[in-house]
């Protein structure tokens, strides 16, 4: 597990260094949280996330037999007349055959790197299209898909994974793809056309996964249970009106019920059109993404009359338990208006063109409309605070890393980012490249300074007034947003609040100040950013004991720590329309959010 910490260390990461006066406002949360957060609950909330980045063993495939594979996988696709003969030889190359050097790389940097190659051959293969190459591949190989996937296997021998059962390294539920080749080269599903892949085991097919494309009768209406339709058949997907026969994919199906075997299920989501969805491969995605949902078990089936009148295998399967939902369930509904549609949508843009991406505003609830707040996309400082010189650094003249740079002195040697994430660090203020690097945007450290890059919306929660949430599913280590207010003394907060008209105690009580001590301050120095007035998309993030976003200190324009950027972080995968949470007490991470009562 590498990035959870020992107690200790939790105590250095997140124990305040100084102690710090309370100012008289009371924080406000629900009975039994956000009051002191013990480390073991600390770690508990850090444990139940899924680590993914736990390093497993690769082993590299011999050249010879993934390319048999994959010739006898894409023969199958393309359908031609001695079918039958070439699936038998692809089902026969089961993981056992899986053999070769072996190379210790992270599963889930190899899945990404897989993807990335994908994209880039594809990119390429594409580019050069305009000679011709593309289109004679193309004809050769079915399409750009199967020739990027197979260029990729042969280019990258490492990259291949052959058909097995159970989960694959490094692929996490709700990973998210774009199309079928993907699934091909990271190794979920190696049919591009079938919905149902199998290996043949000690003589007996068994499925390793299916895809539910939702191009058969039968529609999932969960991510708990799928009813499934067999294969053959259907003239939706250009196969001649017959009844369904009890082989191949239908038959693998049978056999992993008998035999109780796991199977890998990829739900193509119909995503409503307003609505995007970041996959794993970093990209966009809209509608018919393709999910990893986990595995199922086969619970039963049945033939039943279908509606051409033809016998249809129907197989009902169950999600093994303990497995999360890899997104809003409402994504999988068809037919009927989903909570999401029935919400009245208040404001397009609740920054008015400020931030990259607009936010809305959306009430499913009641007929309130947005508070009014001036949307600002920095903080404000205060009259008195001089932001101070940038010490001189020496990365002057552009992205080439050096290891005495200001920066990644600051952060203990390293930069603790990669082009999108930042990932956890011992250091307690993270410095992203200040303003005399000269590389702000170039370089991979400046990851917050791009600012938002998720779709977040404001929405009406049933019983805390507003929430934020996202559109699309964020991945751990993800930059979410800033929190910006005014940056204030916390005597002036005081004030505020003792001498405040409605606008401390208006909106329903909701309060929106996060203060923060840093090393070395005296009281007087103590900071507290007050989001009522002058705000950003953060001042509607609630509380939570178990949390999804963490705070982070980053410096980037100066180097202050005194008054660092609070920037939250998504702590562990966040499904898309799932609710953006902090802990609003003073234990994780050096910071609470003080909230007045309500009346
Ligand atoms: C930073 S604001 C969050 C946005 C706020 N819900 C709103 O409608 O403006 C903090 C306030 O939200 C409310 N709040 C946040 N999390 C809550 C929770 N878990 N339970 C109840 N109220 C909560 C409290 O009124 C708190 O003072």
């Amino acid at each position: 597990m590498a990035f959870i910490k020992s107690p200790k260390e939790q105590i250095r990461d997140f124990s305040p260094k100084i102690k710090r006066r309370r100012v008289g406002v009371v924080r406000e949360f629900p009975d039994g949280c956000g009051s002191h957060v013990s480390l073991m609950q600390q770690r508990k909330c850090e444990d139940g996330d899924s680590d993914v980045l736990t390093s497993r063993n690769f082993f590299v495939k011999p050249r010879q037999s993934f390319q048999n594979e994959m010739i006898a996988s894409e023969s199958r696709d393309i359908a031609s007349g001695d079918e039958e003969l070439k699936i038998d030889a692809a089902a026969q190359m089961d993981a056992a055959s899986f053999n070769g050097d072996e190379k210790a790389i992270d599963s889930r940097e190899r899945v990404k790197l897989v993807l990335n190659l994908f994209h880039q051959i594809l990119t390429n293969a594409r580019e050069s299209s305009s000679e011709g190459n593309l289109q004679k591949c193309s004809n050769a190989y079915g399409n750009d898909h199967s020739l990027a996937v197979r260029r990729l296997f042969e280019q990258e021998e490492w990259a291949f994974v052959p058909k097995q059962i159970g989960s694959i390294p490094g692929v996490e539920i709700g990973d998210m793809f774009e199309w079928r080749a993907e699934l091909q080269a990271v190794g979920l599903h190696h049919q591009r056309i079938c919905g149902i892949d199998y290996i043949k085991k000690d003589g007996k097919l068994l499925a390793t996964s299916i895809v539910s494309s939702g191009r058969y009768e039968k529609n999932a209406i969960s991510f708990g249970t799928l009813v499934y339709s067999g294969e053959g058949g259907n003239p939706r997907v250009g196969s001649k009106q017959a009844d369904q026969k009890l082989e191949r994919g239908n038959l693998a199906l049978m056999n992993s019920k008998e035999a109780g075997v796991p199977i890998r299920v990829i739900y193509r989501l119909r995503i409503p059109k307003a609505s995007t969805c970041i996959g794993a491969n970093g990209k966009e995605l809209h509608k018919n993404t393709l999910v990893y949902a986990g595995l199922y078990l086969v619970e039963s089936y049945s033939q039943v009359r279908g509606q051409f009148g033809k016998l249809v295998f129907q197989f009902v399967l169950k999600k093994v338990l303990g497995q999360p939902n890899p997104i809003h369930e409402n994504f999988l509904s068809r037919g009927k208006s989903s909570e999401i549609k029935r919400e009245i949508v208040c404001a397009n843009d609740i920054s008015q063109g400020k931030e990259n991406i607009p936010i809305c505003f959306k009430n499913g609830i009641d007929v309130e409309t947005p508070p009014k707040f001036d949307y600002i996309t920095n903080v404000i400082c205060p009259s008195f605070f001089e932001a101070p010189s940038p010490n001189a650094c020496n990365r002057i003249t552009g992205c080439e890393s050096s290891k005495t740079s200001a920066c990644e002195a600051k952060n203990g040697g390293t930069m603790p980012s990669d082009s999108t994430s930042h990932i956890p660090t011992s250091s307690p203020v993270i410095c992203e490249g200040t303003s005399c690097c000269k590389c702000t945007f170039c370089c991979t450290n400046g990851v917050t300074q791009r600012g938002i890059a998720f779709k977040l919306e404001v929405f009406r929660t049933k019983f805390k007034r507003w929430g934020v949430r996202s559109r699309s599913y964020i991945r751990k280590g993800s930059f979410v947003c800033e929190y910006i207010g005014e940056v204030l003394h916390d005597k002036e907060v005081e004030n505020r609040i003792n001498n405040s008209d409605c606008n401390y105690s208006c909106e329903g009580g909701s309060a929106h100040f996060l203060s923060f001590a840093q090393a070395g301050t005296s009281d007087v120095d103590n900071f507290t950013i007050d989001a009522t007035l002058h705000g950003n998309v953060g001042r509607f993030i609630g509380h939570s004991c178990s949390p999804n976003l963490r705070s982070l200190y980053v410096l980037y324009d100066h180097v202050d720590e005194k008054v660092p950027h609070i920037m939250l972080f998504a702590m562990k995968d966040i499904p898309a329309l799932k609710e953006l949470t902090i802990d609003y007490s003073y234990t994780m991470g050096k910071f609470g959010m003080l909230g007045v009562k309500p009346s």
